[in-house]
């Protein structure tokens, strides 16, 4: 494989007629990145990866692989390579043919191209099926004829769009894992999108989140998960509770809301000055259940679902001022003195759990 070159993206926008589907979004993916573009359906990920790969124009902004502006360049000459979520395999073609296709549109010889895809085929472990055709496969051999029919151009980045979507979860969790495999041993950028937090948490390095166009947050997956940086980003990576409410007083390390029906809580963080609302978070796994802490910070509740999860049990819990307050709690801890639906419990949570969260410009 080449070397990998970092992706850049300065102020880029996609508009179709009159919607604008990417705001001005500017991104770092450094060289030998796993980056993952997560988000809902239709917040942008999949015009920003075809961007990046030239199957899409820009409508503003530049998109620089390394220090050449690859803007205004067709997807041939950009040295990355796209696979699609179908796998767009050529179902009358063998799996030599198929991962040799563009080493033939290139003017290769088919010794050379023959030669190069077996060894593509040996890589991704599809040597004994080099002369089947797509149908005769797993939707996991597919998948891999189609990787390796991306990576024969040996490109500096590979685009993946949706590239697990297809597969049952079994096969998923296991192509995942080769995903990540492949990355680290060919050292090359792979731009990943995907709408599951779950894949973007296991696989990236570099995770973007999307909503609307624009990137509500890009860091690595552990800080996106303890230090969401908006109440879109809490929501969406599903692992905290957000209340909004009216700030009421501001410390030296936090503030405290009131959320409307009553409640007043603090956060560690600041908001601007002007502001006078906030979103906070508390992460659901460090919620607790029991008594009334002297801090005050926990509130009294009526428990609307429980969920046994295994390893883990997920409680709803109803108040005046919301409807849907979630706490994770351990087995051993649930089952030491279980609750049902209907009772009435008192949670609580530390300090550090609570977060302020920031708020996207618009
Ligand atoms: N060719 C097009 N013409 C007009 N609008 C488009 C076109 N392609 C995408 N859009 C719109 O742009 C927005 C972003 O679409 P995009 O496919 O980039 O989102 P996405 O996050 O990849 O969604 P999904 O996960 O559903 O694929 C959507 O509102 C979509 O309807």
């Amino acid at each position: 494989m080449t070397k990998a070159a970092d992706i850049e993206l300065a102020a880029v926008s996609k508009v179709y007629g009159t919607a604008t589907a990417v705001h001005a979004i500017s991104l770092k993916i450094p060289a030998g990145t796993y980056c993952c573009l997560l988000g809902p359906s239709g917040c942008g990920k999949t015009s920003t990866l075809r961007m990046v790969a030239g199957h899409e124009s820009v409508s503003s902004g530049d998109v620089v692989f390394g220090s050449a502006n690859v803007t205004d360049l067709p997807p041939a000459k950009r040295g990355t390579a796209m696979m699609f979520q179908s796998y767009a395999l050529f179902p009358h073609l063998d799996l030599v043919d198929n991962v040799a296709f563009s080493l033939k549109m290139k003017g290769v010889d088919k010794e050379t191209r023959r030669a190069q895809a077996l060894e593509m085929l040996k890589l991704m472990h599809l040597e004994p099926y080099a002369s089947r055709r797509p149908a005769q496969l797993s939707g996991g051999q597919q998948q891999r004829v189609a990787l390796a029919r991306a990576l024969i151009t040996k490109p500096e980045a590979l685009l993946l769009d949706e590239p697990l979507s297809a597969l049952d979860p079994f096969l998923k969790i296991r192509m995942r894992a080769e995903l990540k495999k492949l990355q680290t041993s060919l050292g090359i950028t792979f731009v990943h999108v995907t709408h599951s937090q779950e894949e973007a948490m296991a696989l990236a390095d570099l995770i973007v989140v999307m909503n609307e166009g624009r990137i509500e947050q890009a860091d690595t997956p552990r800080t996106v998960f303890e230090r969401p940086a908006t109440a879109f980003v809490a929501r969406f990576m599903g692992d905290h509770n957000v209340l909004s409410g009216r700030i009421v007083e501001r410390t030296a390390d936090g503030l405290f809301i009131e959320v409307v029906g009553g409640g007043r809580f603090f956060a560690l963080g600041t908001a601007p000055v002007e502001d006078e609302s906030a979103d906070i978070a508390i992460r659901t796994d460090h919620v607790r259940i029991g008594a009334m802490p002297a801090d005050g910070l926990g509130f009294d509740g009526i428990v609307s679902n429980v969920e046994y999860l295994g390893a883990k049990v997920k409680l709803t819990v109803t108040t005046a001022f919301t409807d849907e307050f979630t706490a994770v709690l351990s087995d051993a801890a649930f089952f030491a003195s279980p609750v049902r639906v209907g009772e009435g419990v008192t949670l609580s949570w530390d300090q550090p759990d609570s977060i302020v969260l920031g708020r996207i410009v618009k």
